[in-house]
C-alpha cells in the first residue's frame, strides 16, 4: 500500500459543518489512508489524531508509538482492537461499543461508500451505557424483591408457584421424581400469645434459616406458603431422599431448641411436615402433590404433632381431586 500525500480535501464549509458536529468523525480512503478527521473525533479516541496524520495509512498510524509522547491515552490497538485483520480495515458490520478511559463509552457507526471509503462516526454514549447500567441494577433489584418473602428473606410464594411448575414440567419430561414437604409450625397461635406477634414474627425467621440450611442441593426450594406454613420443594427427590430431608428438618429444629413454654406438645418449638413424592409426574398435577402434602400434613398434626408423615395412595386418590385455594396470579391457577 503506497503512502501519498495526494489525500482529497473536502471543501471548506462542508468541513467547517462536519467540525461543528457532536460527534467523532473521520474518513479513511480506499487505500486505508487517513482523509480526514474532526475535533470530536479526538476526544471520543483513546489516541488523538495529528493534521500531519492526513494521508498517512492505517498501519502507518498504527505503528506509531505516540502513548510516550504527545498523547493521553491508548494506541491505535486500542481503538481497533488487536486483531491483524480488523486492524487492516476496520469495518465493524454491527455498532461496536467501547469503553475509554474515566469511564466513558463511544459507539462507533462504520459504513463503507460505494466507491470504498470507510466513514466512522463515534457517538459519546456514556450517559446512556450509565443509565443503561443503573435500570438493570434496578431490574435485578425488583426481580429479587419480587421473588422474596420480605419477612422471612426467603423465596415467597409467588417463586415457589413458578418453580413448582417449572420443576413439574422438567420432572415431567425427565421421568423424574418430583418431592414436596409442607411445613407447619406447631401450637404457633399459642407461640404469638404468649410471646407477641413480633417475636413471632422473629420465630419464623428462625424456622426459615433452618429450613434454608435443610434444602442444600442444586434445584432444591425452601419457601414461605403463607402463615406460618412453609415447603420445601425436592426436584429428582425420591421417597427415601424426601424422608431424609423432613427428619433432617425435625432433628435441625430440635437443636435450634427455640423456647416454646405455651406448648402442649414440647418445651421447644417444634413443626409438623407432610411429604409427598410424586414418582409419575404425568399422572398428577402440580396442584395434586400440594394437595398430597397437604393431606399428609394434616395426618403428621392429628397423630400428635412434631412429626413428619408421607402421603399415602388415599391422600394422592383425595389430591387429585380436590382443589387448592391458589395465591392470586399464581401461574398454577393457569391451565
Ligand atoms: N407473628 C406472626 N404470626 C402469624 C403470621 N402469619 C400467620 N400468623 C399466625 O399464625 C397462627 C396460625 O394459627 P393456627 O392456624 O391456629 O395454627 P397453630 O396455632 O400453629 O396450630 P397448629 O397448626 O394446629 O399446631 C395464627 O395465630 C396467625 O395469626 C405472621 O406473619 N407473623
Amino acid at each position: 500500500m503506497s503512502q501519498s500525500s495526494s489525500a482529497p480535501c473536502l471543501p471548506i464549509d462542508l468541513a467547517s459543518c462536519l467540525e461543528s458536529l457532536d460527534v467523532g468523525l473521520e474518513i479513511w480512503n480506499n487505500h486505508d489512508q487517513l482523509v480526514w478527521y474532526n475535533k470530536g473525533d479526538n476526544c471520543l479516541r483513546s489516541a488523538s489524531f495529528f493534521p500531519e496524520d492526513v494521508g498517512k495509512s492505517f498501519v502507518t498510524l498504527q505503528a506509531l508509538d505516540r502513548r510516550g509522547g504527545q498523547l493521553a491515552g491508548g494506541s491505535m490497538d486500542s481503538v481497533y482492537g488487536q486483531d491483524p485483520v480488523a486492524a487492516t480495515r476496520p469495518n465493524h458490520k454491527e455498532p461496536a461499543l467501547q469503553e475509554l478511559s474515566g469511564g466513558r463509552w463511544v459507539k462507533n457507526f462504520e459504513t463503507l461508500t460505494p466507491d470504498g471509503y470507510l466513514v466512522v462516526v463515534r457517538v459519546n454514549v456514556t450517559e446512556l451505557v450509565r443509565q443503561g447500567r443503573q435500570l438493570e441494577a434496578r431490574n435485578r433489584q425488583l426481580d429479587l424483591l419480587s421473588n422474596t418473602d420480605s419477612m422471612t428473606g426467603i423465596a415467597n410464594r409467588r417463586r415457589f408457584d413458578e418453580a413448582l411448575i417449572a420443576e413439574w414440567q422438567r420432572a415431567s419430561r425427565n421421568g423424574n421424581e418430583l418431592s414436596l414437604l409442607m411445613v407447619d409450625i406447631d401450637h404457633f397461635k399459642k407461640y404469638n400469645d404468649h410471646y407477641g406477634h413480633l417475636a413471632g414474627d422473629a420465630c419464623l425467621r428462625r424456622v426459615a434459616q433452618v429450613l434454608l440450611q435443610c434444602t442444600r442441593r442444586a434445584g432444591d426450594l425452601a419457601a414461605r406458603f403463607g402463615g406460618e406454613e412453609f415447603v420445601m420443594l425436592l426436584p429428582a427427590a425420591d421417597v427415601s431422599r424426601a424422608l431424609e430431608v423432613a427428619e433432617k428438618c425435625m432433628v435441625d429444629m430440635q437443636l435450634m431448641g427455640l423456647p416454646h413454654a405455651a406448648s402442649p406438645t414440647s418445651p421447644t418449638l417444634t413443626v409438623s411436615i407432610g411429604v409427598a413424592c410424586l414418582d409419575d409426574p404425568a399422572r398428577f398435577s402440580p396442584v395434586a402433590l400440594i394437595n398430597a402434602a397437604d393431606a399428609a400434613l394434616y395426618r403428621a398434626k392429628a397423630a400428635g404433632r412434631a412429626r413428619y408423615a408421607l402421603a399415602t395412595q388415599a391422600d394422592w386418590e383425595i389430591a387429585a381431586d380436590m382443589p387448592r385455594t391458589i395465591g392470586s396470579g399464581s401461574p398454577l391457577l393457569s391451565p
